[in-house]
């Protein structure tokens, strides 16, 4: 996109990032729950966001998609900033964040959840109005779509008889319908019993393909799987960046996440 490769703190040099965060700021009646963040994320990579409870993760994931307005700071998606514009309007960009669950129809069938995504110009405006004939038009990329992400042979059911790891796998492919430069997940294995979250982390594999992936996640297992680059988060602040082989040995992190999460569990 134009960007030369950016110094990090450590003198590594990544990637150009696609996705760069600068002095981000979201506060919550003076509480400030993204403090100063800033983010670079490399085109092409997986980058996940972790730390403890209330470290800000969510917060800054829907600042990332537009779903809250930040109170200071920038994020600029190639030469387009995001900060301020609508949840739409980023995913028109080619910012797309997985749904959750909620937000499938329990009488529609995978093909015709996928059909209606594609039909929609941004996957966000559901038109029921549309015909069958209408929606033929969709059906050989939701066939692919559905086959990349392992629920061809559900495809024609009700998503409401789905178990819960295809449902979470069919909100991944209703975002995947955008076609998305950056898609962002939120808590892709949360809830999800050993085999969904092996089958999950292969399907993530599979999709990162030509895609970059921004991924809040807690299972740190499934973070040391499939992230090419962490950032630990603590009081909204970034904590420690850098690939999972080092943070995972970084005092601060063995202090703040992982301290924390063998406290919780
Ligand atoms: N809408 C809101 N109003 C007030 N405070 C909020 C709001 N959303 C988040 N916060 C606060 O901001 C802080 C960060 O919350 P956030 O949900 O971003 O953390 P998180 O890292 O995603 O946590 P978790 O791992 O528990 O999901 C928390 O202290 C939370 O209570």
């Amino acid at each position: 996109m134009g960007e030369r490769p950016t110094e990090t703190g450590s003198g590594a040099v990544l990637e150009a990032p696609v996705l760069k965060a600068r002095g981000l700021v979201r506060e919550f009646r003076g509480f400030r729950a993204v403090d100063g963040v800033d983010l670079d994320v490399a085109e092409g990579g997986v980058h996940a966001l972790v730390g403890p409870n209330g470290a800000g993760k969510t917060t800054l994931f829907n600042l990332l998609t537009g779903f809250l307005k930040p109170t200071a700071g920038s994020v600029r998606l190639g030469e387009h900033e995001l900060a301020g514009r609508s949840p739409e309007s980023i995913t028109r960009l080619g910012v797309a964040r997985s749904f959750q669950i909620t937000s499938l129809f329990a009488e529609l069938t995978p093909r015709r959840h996928v059909e209606l995504a594609l039909a929609s110009p941004t996957g966000l405006g559901w038109r029921f109005w549309r015909s069958d004939k209408a929606l033929g038009r969709f059906s050989a990329r939701a066939g692919e779509l559905l086959d990349e992400a392992g629920l061809s042979g559900h495809a024609d059911v009700p998503a409401g008889s789905l178990s819960y790891g295809s449902k979470r796998a069919l909100e991944l492919a209703l975002a995947l319908a955008l076609d998305p430069k950056v898609l962002l997940l939120d808590e892709p294995t949360a809830g999800m019993g050993v085999e969904d979250v092996d089958r999950t982390i292969e399907l993530v594999r599979r999709i990162r393909a030509g895609r970059t992936v921004v991924l809040v996640e807690h299972n740190m297992n499934v973070v040391a799987s499939l992230a090419d680059r962490v950032t630990v988060l603590q009081h909204g602040k970034v904590l420690v960046e850098g690939p999972y082989a080092e943070i995972r040995h970084d005092e601060r992190v063995i202090t703040a996440y992982l301290g924390d999460s063998h406290a919780a569990h």
